[in-house]
């Protein structure tokens, strides 16, 4: 039974690449790092500094505002108060009043299901500590047949069975050796990437996206960003069809766009089809809740529409409701663009500052449909007649489809032991635009319940992305959102919180050794030095 039971599990795409290469004696590729790596509440950092001059000459700040709610800005909440103590009043502004913004559930059939933000990876070590620390249960959705399907509208071009040596069979027939040289980009790139959890115990912080790449991948993240993914996956000798069906699918699923998003984000992307992939227990968006709650900051439900400089220094926050409201510092988590946030901050940046501009800034968000259907799969279109025989997820090997991919999802709160079976399940479609009744048709037989969710979701990536600044303006104005232009994960908004909460904890006492300039890497120790 268990080993029926792991074979199944170790049959999607890249876990059978993991195996191979565990195999050929690459183990290390996939053992680097740990949640050790992680100091959540930088306790460490801060002991560090007991005896540091510049920590007596300079008073904590008294008042510190977070705008927006999502995972960024619930996060900084808690990394602010870790890093600058108690005695600091933390306001955090959500107009929804709903923590955790793009991750979130939706309820259908009488369940909730991920409508957002739904997998983390198990090397996302700050999404791990957290649910560690607040005693949040993994679990990983390895509840149905566990098949995967490259689907290109008509029919099946590739699919896993639930037998290892099958998969692992139709995959090197399908691609050869090209298995290998995917998960050698992807382990450089992940194996880099985790450098930053260290780089973050030790206290350093990077004043840009563009530093924080540097500092964990050198030029080849840095470079990554600025050209897109077919070229990244081209250059380092992957083929066409491992290109369009594996690279576009997984791109298609995760960002609703292919190749052509730059190839960081094609990379992170191909981390999220991996077999170690897990969700929250009952929901992931509670890592926000616990977070916000522990801070023990006010939760203000007003949608804030200016921030400004006034003449004594400090920052005013304006909501629809209320002005002058004063603040020392001010991290803003929410993207400030035409199809997100209006938030005026022309007032409040420095000298020399890009401002983010709603206005000016010609960039978009993805719109992205979430249609959540509880109903049956058309037999004849997807070949398959029953839950049990039909791919749990269908990637799109055809960008021309009215839908860019199908999965079975069950519930956050799935739980066998109360009788829960992949009948729970209902099926996730990701289109661009909203799905007609008729588009509904062809993909089901029948349905007894229909949901949409409909949001921007994430930014769409035209390479070279810009890899902006996250200080807007050095007295106390930091801005979370850039890391998005990056890639857009859980992970990355935890990963740009910690930075941007270091970063003003920094600046404000002058901890200048501890902010990353590019080139010169000064006091970045290496790891084999800690
Ligand atoms: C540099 C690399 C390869 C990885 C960086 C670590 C990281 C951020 C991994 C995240 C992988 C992941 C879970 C991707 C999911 S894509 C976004 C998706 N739409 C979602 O959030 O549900």
């Amino acid at each position: 039974m268990m080993i029926g039971k792991w074979f199944k599990l170790k049959s999607t795409i890249v876990g059978v690449i993991s195996l191979l290469l565990i195999g050929a004696g690459f183990t290390s590729f996939s053992e680097a790092g740990s949640t050790d790596d992680v100091d959540l509440k930088s306790t460490s950092f801060i002991a560090s500094l007991k005896n540091d001059a510049r920590m007596k000459a300079r008073r904590p700040p008294q008042r510190v505002a977070v705008v927006g709610g999502g995972i960024g800005g619930s996060s900084a909440t808690y990394f602010l108060r870790h890093l600058f103590g108690n005695d600091v009043k933390v306001d955090l502004f959500e107009p929804s009043g709903r923590l955790c913004g793009r991750v979130a559930t939706v309820d259908v059939a009488g369940r909730s299901y991920e409508s957002g933000g739904s997998v983390i990876h198990d090397k996302n070590f700050y999404a791990k500590a957290i649910a560690k620390n607040f005693g949040l249960k993994e679990v990983n959705d390895d509840t149905g047949n566990g098949r995967l399907g490259f689907f290109d509208g008509e029919e099946y071009v590739l699919e896993t069975s639930p037998w290892y040596l099958i998969t692992l069979f139709r995959m090197l027939w399908a691609f050869g050796l090209d298995l290998f040289r995917l998960k050698s980009v992807e382990s450089e790139f992940m194996n880099k990437f985790i450098g930053i959890y260290n780089l973050h115990k030790q206290g350093q912080s990077f004043s840009s996206v563009k530093d924080l790449l540097h500092a964990t991948g050198g030029d080849t993240f840095v470079n990554s960003t600025e050209i897109t993914s077919c070229k990244l996956f081209r250059e380092k000798g992957i083929g066409d069809r491992m290109i369009d069906w594996l690279v576009n699918g997984g791109l298609r699923a995760n960002y609703g766009q292919d190749c052509h998003v730059n190839g960081f984000v094609g990379c992170v992307s191909m981390a999220g089809i991996q077999s170690t992939l897990w969700a929250v227990d009952g929901g992931n968006k509670q890592l926000c809740e616990k977070l916000v709650e522990s801070s023990k900051c006010n939760v203000l439900s007003e949608r804030v529409t200016t921030v400004r400089k006034t003449s004594t220094g400090r920052f005013s926050v304006d909501t629809e409701n209320t002005t002058n409201r004063f603040y020392d510092l001010v991290v803003i988590t929410t993207p400030i663009n035409r199809d997100k946030s209006k938030i005026d901050v022309s007032g409040a940046c420095g000298e020399g500052v890009a401002v983010p501009s709603a206005t000016e800034d010609k960039r978009h968000y993805r719109r992205t449909v979430a249609t959540f259907v509880k109903g049956k799969l058309n037999r004849t279109l997807f070949n398959c007649d029953s839950l049990q025989s039909c791919p749990e997820s269908s990637l799109m090997t055809n960008g021309n489809l009215f839908y860019r991919s199908v999965g079975l999802h069950v519930p956050v709160n799935f739980d066998p032991k109360k009788g829960d079976t992949i009948e729970t399940g209902v099926y996730k479609v990701f289109s661009t635009s909203s799905l007609s009744n008729e588009q509904i048709a062809t993909l089901f037989e029948g349905h007894s319940e229909v949901k949409e969710v409909d949001w921007f979701a994430y930014p769409q990536y035209q390479p070279p992305d810009r890899l902006e600044t996250f200080v807007l303006n050095k007295e106390g104005l930091y801005y979370v959102s850039p890391v998005e232009w990056a890639a857009s994960a859980i992970e990355m908004s935890l990963i740009s919180a910690k930075n941007v909460a270091l970063l003003a904890f920094n600046n404000w006492y002058g901890i200048e050794e501890n902010i990353y300039a590019r080139g010169k890497n000064q006091n970045i120790k290496d790891k084999s030095e800690l």
